[in-house]
């Protein structure tokens, strides 16, 4: 079964009088992975959606939603997966992928059947973003050896990072999906400091390996006019593309971020000085 949920996308004076349930009903993603099901948010922004595929007792198919009024949910759409669990398969069009932890596979506009099981006795949790898509590219398992890896950040400021760039396009060919896995070091806990925006392209972030009992302060916003909310493991958080994305942890997590929009340059951001956020 896939099921769906709509997200319209906001005006950021609206969001300035938003109360905190309201910034979580319109921005938090708070279930992600729900047993034998699809869990898909369609948002507003430029058409994105981000979900899970989560097998545990039987296999997952991909259908069609209803926002979609497509007959296969790939007919005009490319799909990004990153498994964060166990090992697992992903079946496109009779085509067999298996993806181990952290292992991430792209899926070309086009395909008609995805179906996603487990592929032993471990349990994977299939993560997903989605965007439209004006080309048929080639589907592809991009490992965690075929990355891009960027080393980010500073033990002083507690915000040293792996950066490893999954779906992008100097890896894959992609229309305007892209996706990647930033890991905390142990003892660091904030992500994307100094942050930025980026007005051509909105993003998701997924946050997991987070400890139990722990949380993370999201903040987005305009810079000058910042929000929090917190998560917790395997919540996700939609920013806009007018608003910072940025987080601290209680300790240290890993987190995915997609992105869709006007470009694939993922240079293309607008940093803000730390001592300049409100
Ligand atoms: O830790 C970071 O910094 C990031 O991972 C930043 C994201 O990749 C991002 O926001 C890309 O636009
Ligand atoms: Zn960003």
């Amino acid at each position: 079964m896939t099921n769906s949920e709509f997200r319209y996308a906001h005006h950021p004076e609206d969001v300035k009088r938003y109360t905190t349930e309201e910034l979580r009903d319109h921005f938090l993603i708070p279930e992600i992975f729900k047993k034998d099901e699809i869990n898909l948010t369609y948002t507003m922004y430029d058409r994105f959606i981000a979900g899970g595929a989560f097998p545990v007792d039987k296999a997952v198919k991909l259908e069609t939603i209803d926002y979609l009024k497509s007959e296969n949910f790939l007919d005009r759409r490319e799909l990004g997966i990153i498994n964060v669990g166990g090992t697992g398969k992903v079946t496109v069009d009779g085509e067999v992928y298996e993806l181990g932890h952290k292992e991430a596979l792209y899926v070309g506009q086009g395909n008609k059947e995805v179906i996603f099981e487990k592929s032993g006795n471990e349990q994977p949790y299939f993560y997903l973003n989605s965007a439209p898509a004006h080309k048929a590219y080639p589907t592809k398992k991009v490992s965690k050896k075929d990355a891009e890896v960027v080393e980010l950040g500073d033990s002083k400021y507690c915000n040293k990072r792996v950066l490893n760039k999954l779906i992008v396009n100097s890896i894959v060919e992609t229309c305007q999906l892209q996706m990647g896995m930033t890991e905390l070091v142990e003892g660091n806990i904030w992500n994307t400091m100094p942050p930025h925006t980026h007005s051509r392209r909105m993003e998701v972030y997924f946050y997991f390996d987070l400890e139990e009992d722990q949380t993370i302060s999201h903040y987005m916003g305009q810079p000058q006019e910042t929000r929090h909310i917190f998560l917790q493991n395997h919540q996700a958080v939609i920013s806009p593309e007018w608003s910072i994305h940025a987080g601290a942890g209680t300790s240290n997590y890993t987190f995915i971020w997609g992105m869709a929009g006007e470009n694939l340059d993922y240079g293309d951001m607008d940093k803000v000085a730390v001592n300049e956020l409100k």
